[in-house]
This record gives structure tokens, C-alpha cells and sequence, in this order.
């Protein structure tokens, strides 16, 4: 299974070298175009030293003019080769971010529940940075490094066999040391990034709620929990700096040893003259490329895996069966009239737990319908199966359609939301109502004009231009809420979603919009959730949830004579006021 999942990343890691194969095979040849200058320079020493011996004046001259082409052609093709491997790096991770981020936005309700959002916002950072750095850098230096040992060594046959193969063995060995190395770097990569991940999780949680953390006095709590998790990244950064001096120092002794090595028989060689001054200096620049690349591999390997470890982050989210396969197109207006809302045998569960049970309700024509009932009872969640955001048992109609045969433009055409928390995005207000930019300014106007938010905006600088800030901070909760109405009723759905819509609202502000709501519900069907029953003795239906289930039906005076659930859960509220005012 494992193997097969390494397989799956293998090849989408695979596709950006086919879509970009020409910047990829650009990448081949100033890589061999490096290996063969890189073994120009001990030529070229050789050369130089041999003809300095023999004090060989014209050929000297020559090979001066070799030295400089050497230099600048290094010099060119350094530049090009770390110039595209860096062009490739950076279209991976563009290409990486978008994709990722657009099936995010497609993912289901399901995926967001079972993983904070710290985690997809690390993976659009570290990972896909770390994967960038694979598919550019890492990649070539991997392959480069061994191409490089191997030609460098057929050099040294060349030059003296017996010595060649002698000094050859430090190859094997360093090998050897780089895969004791490596292991250890790629299990502790792997960790390290996984606290990185962490720590980004806890920094949004923190960030998302500095109201709450001053007015609790969490700070001090909040920091320790960061000091720790840093403390976590810390120790395995730490780790990763001790393997690595491990790994250069024994890369460092291989390499001196291999120096000693060569240098003691070389000399031995030259007195024996079966090998010039200058070949023996060719042999130990050569050495060089057979000992560094195997070291400087275990580093690159760790890399590497903790790279493919990032990859299959992404790619674990990217192979989520999204909501949709692709973005629904803009929702269009439906004018549709209500005639009638059915919850058929529904049953529900988030993960193992049961919290809608086998609900029916039939709902016909417009009106209000208020759902009540104790917190958990299931109010918010029939929301969220109304608009099919979960998968449910049973059925769900609307005007005796199943809504699990609309597509998600024509099903989410039907409703206009207004949440318990606005919801708002950083932006300008214009932004916040009309995102799509369909509205007219007289139209704009209009809704202003019904939601009661013309005079919110007009006092604001910059009127519909002003910038509300992070979620609305630069705004009140009443004035959050009012934009939030707004933005519904600019959609104009035949159903409307209140969850505690006015919740926020002082009075004067919660007069006005409950006139704009009285308004825009004529001729359609509105579902509101509500705490404060007093808000909703006109509403047409109440149903009153308990445990997932439909447990009283009516409207405020038939619910108060059976004196249920509902006559309970009013009395209590009114004794609770009541006791209240008498303080
Ligand atoms: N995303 C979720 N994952 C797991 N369980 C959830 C999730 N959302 C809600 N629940 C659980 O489902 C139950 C019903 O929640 P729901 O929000 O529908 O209740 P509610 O009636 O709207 O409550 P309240 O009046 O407090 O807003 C609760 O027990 C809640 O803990």
C-alpha cells in the first residue's frame, strides 16, 4: 500500500517534468555541459603543470586562453543552470498552490471537520515550497552528483588504474556513510516538518481569536503552548544540525583520508615515474568529485524524503474526492415560489455520532418556520442538509424534487443565508455584498436601503469602498450582522436561513432589520433558528427539535397549550427575564 502510494506520488511528480520537458531537458544539458567543465579545470591543471615542468612557453600561452574560456563558460552556464532550475521550482509550487487551494475550496464539509485549517495553510507554504525545491535543485543535484563520481572515476582510469582503483573504494564507503546519515535526516525531516505543521495550526487558532485570548487572560497560556511547540521544532532542528555536523565531519575525514591516500601513493607513483606532476594534481582535483557528491548525497537524500514526505500531504488532500468536480458557475437568480419543503425518513451522522434521527417534516407554501429546541438538538445541521453539504439516509425535497438530482448551482439558488457569525471577508463592503459584482448601483441602493445598512455605510469614510478589515474587525457586531443580511438579501432566494440572524443587533438596529426581513420574506419560505422564542411567537410553524427529532409541531399558542418541550423551554426563558428585571 505504501509502495503504492510512493508509486501514485512518483508519477504526479512526474507531470511537471512532462509539462515542462523542455525547460527539463535545458536542464540536461547545462547539467552535462557542468559535469564536463567541472572536469575541464583538473585537464586543465594537468595541462598547465606539466607544461610548466617541460617550460613549454607556446603551448603555456595556448592553454592560458583555455583557462579563460573555462572560467566564463562556467561562469554562463552556472548562471543558466541555477537560473531554470529555479524558473522550474517556482512553476511547480505556483502550480502546486493553485491547484490545491482550488480543490480546497472544493472539498467537503466532511474533509474541514476532520482537519484544521492551520493544515492546508502549511501545506500551501512548507510543503509546496519543499516540493518545489525537489523538482528544481534537489532533483538535479541528486542525479547530478553520482554522474559526476562516475565520469570522474573513468577520468582517473585514465590517468593511473592502479591508483584509480585504490582511491575508488572511497566511493562504496562514502556511500555507506551517506545512507546511515540520510535515514537518520529523513526521519527527523519528516518530524520536524510535522511540528512546523503544528505550530502554523496553533498561530491561527491563536491569531483568529486575540479578542478572546485578552479577555481571558490567555496570553500567558497561549505562549507557553507556542514556547513548547517551538521548543518541539526546536529539538528536531537541533537533531537535524547534529547529524549534519555528523555527516560533514565524517564526509570531511573520508575526504581528507582520501587526500592523504592519494597524495602518499601519488608521490610514490611519480617517483616511480609512472605518473606526472601533473596528473597526479589532475587526480586529486578528480577526487574531489567522487568524494563530495556521495557525502553531500545523504543531505540531499534526507532532503529529498522529507520533500516526498510534503508531496504526500498534498497529494493526500488532492486525491479528496471533492464536493463538486468543478467550480459551479455563478448562482443564478430564482424566482421560484415554495411550494413545498419535505424531510423524508432523514438520518444523519457526523462521523459515529447520530444527530439527526429519522426526521420527518413537511413544510408548504411561504411563510416562517421557526426551528427550536435545546443546544445539539440539530437545528444548525437541517441547514446544512438542506443545502446538502453531507451525505444523509433519506430524502430531501424540495417543490418534490429530490435535491440530490439538482445540480449544487441550481439547489444553492434557492437559498439566501444569514449565519450566527456574519462571516464577512477582508475587503471593502462593496466586496462582501455583491462578491460576483452582478448588482447595479440602484439595485445596490435598494438593498442598503432594505436591509437598513444605507445609513451604516454612508457614515463609514469611503462609504461602500470602505475596508472592513480581517472578517469585518473595523465594524460592531450589528453593523457585521446588517452587511451580513444585506449580502442575503441581495441574492434575493425564494428560502431564506436565518440562524439568529438578529442575534447581534441592539434594538433600534434589530426594528429596522427585522422590518427589511419582514420585507424580503413576503412570497417566500423562511427557516429561522432561534434562541430568544420571544422573536418568533409570529412565525407561521415552530418545530421543535429535541435529539434529532421532530418532537412538537404548531404555532406559538397551540406549542404553549400542550405544554411540552416548547412550553417548557418558553417559560423557562420568560422566568429567566423576569428574574433579571427584578435584580
Ligand atoms: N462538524 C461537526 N462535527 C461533529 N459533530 C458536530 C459538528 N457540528 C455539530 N456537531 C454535533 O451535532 C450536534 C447537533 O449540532 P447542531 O449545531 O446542529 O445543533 P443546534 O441545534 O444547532 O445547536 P445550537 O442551538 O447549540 O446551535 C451537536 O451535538 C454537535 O456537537
Amino acid at each position: 500500500m505504501e509502495n503504492e502510494n510512493k508509486k501514485l506520488i512518483r508519477r504526479e511528480l512526474f507531470h511537471f517534468v512532462k509539462k515542462k520537458k523542455f525547460l527539463y531537458l535545458l536542464l540536461c544539458f547545462t547539467m552535462i555541459i557542468g559535469i564536463l567543465l567541472d572536469l575541464a579545470l583538473p585537464w586543465f591543471m594537468m595541462n598547465v603543470t606539466n607544461i610548466a615542468v617541460l617550460e613549454d612557453g607556446d603551448r603555456f600561452s595556448f592553454f592560458i586562453w583555455v583557462g579563460v574560456l573555462i572560467l566564463f563558460a562556467n561562469f554562463f552556464f552556472h548562471y543558466f543552470d541555477v537560473f531554470l532550475k529555479n524558473k522550474v521550482a517556482s512553476f511547480v509550487r505556483n502550480d502546486m498552490r493553485k491547484k490545491l487551494f482550488a480543490h480546497s475550496l472544493l472539498l467537503p464539509l466532511t474533509y474541514h471537520d476532520k482537519n484544521h485549517s492551520g493544515s492546508i495553510v502549511s501545506k500551501l507554504t512548507n510543503d509546496v515550497n519543499a516540493i518545489g525545491d525537489l523538482m528544481g535543485s534537489v532533483f538535479f543535484s541528486i542525479i547530478r552528483g553520482p554522474l559526476v563520481a562516475i565520469v570522474a572515476f573513468i577520468y582517473l582510469l585514465t590517468i593511473h588504474w592502479p591508483l584509480a582503483l585504490i582511491c575508488g573504494l572511497i566511493g562504496p564507503l562514502t556511500l555507506c556513510v551517506g545512507a546511515v546519515f540520510g535515514k537518520a535526516m529523513k526521519k527527523n525531516s519528516i518530524l520536524l516538518q510535522e511540528r512546523m505543521a503544528k505550530a502554523v495550526e496553533l498561530v491561527q487558532d491563536v491569531l483568529a481569536g486575540i479578542p478572546i485570548i485578552r479577555s481571558y487572560s490567555l496570553e500567558k497560556t497561549m505562549n507557553e503552548k507556542y514556547v513548547n511547540s517551538s521548543d518541539r521544532i526546536y529539538e528536531h532542528d537541533l537533531k537535524n544540525g547534529k547529524i549534519s555536523a555528523g555527516l560533514q565531519a565524517t564526509s570531511s575525514f573520508i575526504g581528507i583520508l582520501s587526500f592523504l591516500l592519494a597524495f602518499g601513493l601519488g608521490s610514490y607513483f611519480v617517483m616511480e615515474e609512472s605518473i606526472s606532476i601533473g596528473e597526479l594534481i589532475a587526480f586529486i582535483q578528480l577526487l574531489n568529485h567522487i568524494v563530495w557528491p556521495f557525502t553531500g548525497l545523504a543531505g540531499l537524500w534526507g532532503q529529498m524524503q522529507s520533500s516526498l514526505a510534503g508531496a504526500e500531504r498534498v497529494f493526500e488532500t488532492m486525491h479528496e474526492q471533492p464536493w463538486v468536480d468543478k467550480f459551479p458557475s455563478i448562482l443564478p437568480m430564482n424566482q421560484t415560489s415554495i411550494k413545498s419543503i419535505e424531510f423524508q425518513n432523514v438520518s444523519f451522522a457526523y462521523q459515529d455520532k447520530l444527530v439527526i434521527k429519522d426526521l420527518n417534516l413537511k413544510i408548504r407554501g411561504q411563510g416562517v418556520v421557526a426551528l427550536v429546541g435545546p443546544n445539539g438538538a440539530g437545528k444548525s445541521t437541517l441547514f446544512k442538509l438542506l443545502q446538502n453539504f453531507y451525505d444523509y439516509a433519506g430524502a430531501i425535497l424540495i417543490n418534490n424534487r429530490n435535491i440530490v438530482t439538482m445540480t449544487p448551482e441550481e439547489l444553492l439558488s434557492y437559498f439566501s443565508v444569514v449565519p450566527q457569525e456574519s462571516c464577512l471577508f477582508t475587503g471593502t463592503i462593496l466586496e462582501n455584498i455583491n462578491p460576483n459584482d452582478q448588482l447595479s448601483m440602484d439595485d445596490m441602493d435598494r438593498i442598503l436601503e432594505f436591509s437598513h445598512a444605507k445609513d451604516l455605510v454612508e457614515a463609514l469614510p469611503g462609504g461602500l469602498n470602505f475596508h472592513i478589515g480581517e472578517k469585518g474587525s473595523k465594524l460592531s457586531g450589528g453593523q457585521k450582522q446588517r452587511i451580513a443580511i444585506a449580502r442575503a438579501l441581495a441574492k434575493a432566494a425564494p428560502i431564506l436561513l436565518l440562524d439568529e440572524a438578529t442575534s447581534a443587533l441592539d434594538n433600534q438596529s434589530e426594528r429596522n432589520v427585522n422590518k427589511a426581513i419582514t420585507n424580503l420574506m413576503k412570497g417566500k419560505t423562511t427557516f429561522v433558528i432561534a434562541h430568544r422564542l420571544s422573536t418568533i411567537t409570529d412565525a407561521d410553524l415552530i418545530v421543535v427539535l429535541d435529539d434529532g427529532k421532530v418532537v412538537e409541531l404548531g404555532d406559538h399558542d397551540q406549542l404553549l397549550s400542550e405544554k411540552g418541550l416548547y412550553h417548557r423551554l418558553y417559560h423557562a426563558q420568560f422566568k429567566h427575564e423576569d428574574e433579571l428585571v427584578i435584580q
